[in-house]
């Protein structure tokens, strides 16, 4: 007899689905996960209606019906395979179809207007690359229409699907007998070349169907990557994006702490890197807190790593990595969490067998797109996933070593540019009395950042001059000086 992979796969189902049997619906979209999903679907309902239907006769149709409302939403891009399948399907087994021509999101907002649907079945494992994060029942994420994202199989392996889809005979999209493992769109979905036949004598590749793949953690082998990040290498000189109009580099700090929006922590390790940066000549564009949470962790990232040439990221990581940080990394990359063989190495000459936790679950990172900076002086290296960089630090001084290895690792993802200087003055003046020379200062150095700023209301209105250009500093200084009576302004070196 087949086991499931988990007792809670059924109790899922019948905890969320027949109570509310018409404020839940099913995604379906024919691929093998929903397959294994339908069929749980169907047994479920058989076990919670069928049943007393059977008395009065109808067997075989309860058996075969599941009037589940099942949505599916419908591509130009997909697979004429994968759409018959899914009509097939539906009529077989008396699925409500309700098929949604529109973008994952504002399909989902159309259907809550129209018909309230509290909770939703969906065929993601933990595999997948949208799974990072979620449990058997998880709330759709911020930003998108509110529901229950209702996930019986998630713990279910590639194997399992297979045994289950094979021991129930149940019948499955034929692109699965051509070698695919997991379907996407016809532009980036090809057969799995592990399951290549090769045969000299045929001119055509022949593949061997999906469930024979061995190892499942390749599944999505046939299925390109996301595309590419705007900021590569490749763009490196372009200028709009991720290069500032002085010339250097701009990079953005994210800093994830519940405790910091709360008041109850203060972040000082982002104005240290500040520094940091700015000593090598890299400008910041932006720093955010953000909350310990993965779905906020990716907004951001997604938005930064795409405007800045490099994202630094601090906090949100429980002992050992094992916290939100990556995760929200993986899930802004779209890629999923592996075990990383390298990184548990580390780990476990790290803390061997101090660990209580389970290990690999903290040598999980970013699949495909994670790189390791090893150096004598870390206990574990630092992690960067394409340019985003994870700083582990706790305090500050964490974050200097951390800092220095960085600049000292073989790879130094940190180019060195002229560093920026500044000096300060400091005057009595009031801002009335400054205001306008100061404006046509601006005006005249646009490469000279000049900011003013007060401590107190009545204490020295203190102005800034920041720039890579010593001669230029100065010279914007002694103009301000020079525009007022002597001795108006006093202030230190540049530096
Ligand atoms: C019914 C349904 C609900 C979804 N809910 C969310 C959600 O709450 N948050 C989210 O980021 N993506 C959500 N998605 C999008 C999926 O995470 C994912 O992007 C989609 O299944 C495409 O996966 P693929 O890129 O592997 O093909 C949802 C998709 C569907 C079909
Ligand atoms: N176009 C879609 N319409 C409806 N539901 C979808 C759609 N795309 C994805 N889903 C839901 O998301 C789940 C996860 O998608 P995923 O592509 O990982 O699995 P699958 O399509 O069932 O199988 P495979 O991994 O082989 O492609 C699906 O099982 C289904 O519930
Ligand atoms: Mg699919």
């Amino acid at each position: 007899m087949l086991q499931l992979p988990s007792r809670n796969s059924v109790s899922c189902i019948g905890l969320a689905s027949y109570q509310l049997f018409e404020q839940v619906a099913f995604s379906f979209n024919g691929g093998k996960d929903s397959t294994v999903l339908l069929h749980l679907l169907r047994a479920g309902y058989y076990l919670h209606k069928g049943k007393s239907e059977c008395f009065q006769g109808n067997l075989s149709d309860s058996m075969l019906n599941c009037p589940i409302r099942t949505i599916y939403f419908e591509s130009p891009s997909a697979f004429p395979e994968i759409n018959s399948f899914t009509y097939e399907t539906a009529t077989v087994y008396n699925l409500q179809l309700e098929t949604i021509r529109l973008d994952f999101k504002s399909g989902l907002e159309a259907l809550l207007r129209e018909k309230p649907t509290k909770a939703i079945f969906l065929g993601t494992r933990i595999g997948d690359p949208n799974a990072v994060g979620q449990e058997q029942f998880s709330p759709s994420s911020i930003g998108w229409p509110p529901f229950m994202r209702v996930n019986p199989i998630l713990d279910w392996s590639y194997r399992d699907v297979w045994a289950f889809i094979l021991t129930c005979k149940v019948k499955y999209c034929s692109l699965y007998d051509q070698g695919y493992t997991s379907i996407g769109s016809i532009y980036d979905t090809v057969p799995n070349a592990l399951l290549s036949i090769v045969d000299s004598s045929s001119t055509t590749e022949i593949f061997k169907p999906a469930y024979m793949l061995s190892d499942g953690r390749s599944e999505r082998a046939g299925r390109m990557k996301k595309l590419p990040l705007k900021c590569d290498t490749a763009c490196l000189n372009n200028g709009v994006t991720n290069v500032s109009q002085s010339g250097s580099f701009i990079a953005s700090i994210i800093v994830v702490g519940d405790e910091i929006l709360f008041g109850t922590a203060e972040d000082k390790l982002s104005a240290v890197l500040c520094k940091k940066l700015n000593a090598i000549g890299w400008q910041v564009t932006r720093m955010t807190v953000v909350q310990n949470d993965i779905d906020c962790v990716a907004a951001q990232v997604e938005q930064q790593k795409s405007t800045n040439y490099m994202v630094f990221l601090l906090g949100g990581l429980g002992p050992m990595h094992s916290d939100v940080s990556l995760a929200g990394v993986a899930k802004a990359f779209g890629v999923r969490l592996a075990p990383d063989e390298e990184f548990e190495e580390y780990l476990r000459l790290l803390i061997g067998k101090h660990c209580t936790g389970d290990r690999n679950e903290m040598a999980l990172l970013p699949e495909g797109i994670t790189e390791l900076m090893q150096h004598s002086k870390l206990p574990v290296p630092l992690i960067k996933c394409q340019n985003v960089i994870i700083l582990a630090a706790t305090n500050v001084s964490e974050l200097e070593t951390q800092w220095d290895c960085l600049l000292e690792t073989p790879s130094h993802p940190l180019m060195r540019l002229p560093p920026f200087m500044s000096k300060h003055l400091g005057t009595m003046l009031s801002d009335v009395e400054t205001a306008q020379t100061i404006s046509k200062l601006c005006l005249e150095f646009p490469d000279i950042y000049i900011g003013c700023q007060r401590k107190s209301r009545v204490g020295p209105l203190v102005i800034t001059f920041v720039g890579k250009d010593k001669t230029r500093i100065e010279l914007a200084a002694e103009k301000l000086s020079n525009s007022f009576p002597a001795g108006a302004f006093s202030g230190g070196d540049c530096g």
